[in-house]
């Protein structure tokens, strides 16, 4: 379960504070997966660096299973815009890579990286470097690296944004077979309304600047088999478009 409560984060620039997020009060049930979406500049990435234990200073308290957000005690999964590989370690390397730092290799990690490439079609890519994958493929290579992890929560930050609109559809249809195999509590940032609905149980969408959340919503479609055909997918992605533009709209005043 993941916790927050009256998170507040300020930031200083040029001699100023401001409130990038505002009395954000969030949770989440072990094993879900919850998108968050909102206009540009909301803080959805400052949330993410909260959770990741990159941004220490806040005001408010988060906790994962209970206690208070710590990388270093807890395993926390994050997979950022531009997948976070090293370009000097090859795919097999690369994916060991986080189970390595946290020392948690044991007998079962070979058996689960065979079948993590399995699934995440990678199978005989293991010795090539990043710079000889497609997007597609180093995406699936991150993916295959918290995973591997099991961590308790998984952390991603428009994991998809860099790929083309049909790599992207089939990634994320991987993702959430691999997720539904491995039910990893998982929190995704993302702009692309369509992504938010067929990877998200639960949509938060944020206010624009100073972030705070503006509505939570219990996706009634999500894990709904071939939803992308549906008329009601097609409805719901309609709905929330219009209700972020507003949100633009109030936030530009
Ligand atoms: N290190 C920082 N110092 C000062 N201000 C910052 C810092 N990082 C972000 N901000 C500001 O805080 C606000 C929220 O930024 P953040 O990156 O969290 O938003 P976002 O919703 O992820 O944006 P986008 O959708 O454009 O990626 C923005 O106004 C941004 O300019």
């Amino acid at each position: 379960m993941i916790q927050i409560k009256d998170l507040t984060v300020t930031y200083e620039s040029q001699g100023e504070c401001y409130e990038a997020l505002q009395q954000i009060n969030l949770e989440l049930p072990a094993g879900e997966t919850c998108v968050i979406i909102g206009p540009s500049g909301c803080g959805k990435s400052s949330l993410l660096k909260v959770m990741a234990g990159i941004i220490r200073d806040f005001a408010g308290t988060v906790t994962v299973n209970g206690q208070p957000v710590n990388p270093e005690r807890q395993r926390i999964g994050f997979i950022p815009q531009n997948y976070g590989l090293l370009p000097w370690k090859n795919v097999y390397e690369n994916i060991l890579l986080g189970v390595k730092i946290k020392n948690q290799i044991n007998a079962a990690t070979g058996e689960t990286l065979t079948s993590l490439l399995e699934q995440l079609g990678l199978t005989g890519l293991e010795n090539r470097y990043p710079a000889e994958l497609s997007g597609g493929q180093q995406q699936r290579v991150a993916l295959a690296r918290s995973f591997l992890l099991k961590p308790d929560l998984l952390l991603m930050d428009e994991p998809f944004s860099a790929l083309d609109a049909l790599t992207r559809e089939e990634i994320q249809h991987v993702f959430l077979n691999t997720w539904r195999e491995h039910a990893i509590s998982t929190i995704l940032v993302t702009h692309q309304v369509e992504e938010a609905v067929y990877l998200g149980r639960r949509i938060v969408i944020m206010s624009a600047s100073p972030g705070m959340v503006s509505q939570i919503i219990d996706n009634p479609l999500f894990g709904v088999e071939d939803v992308r055909r549906r008329q009601d997918f097609f409805e719901l992605t309609l709905a929330l478009r219009q209700q972020i533009k507003e949100m633009k709209r109030n936030g530009a005043k």
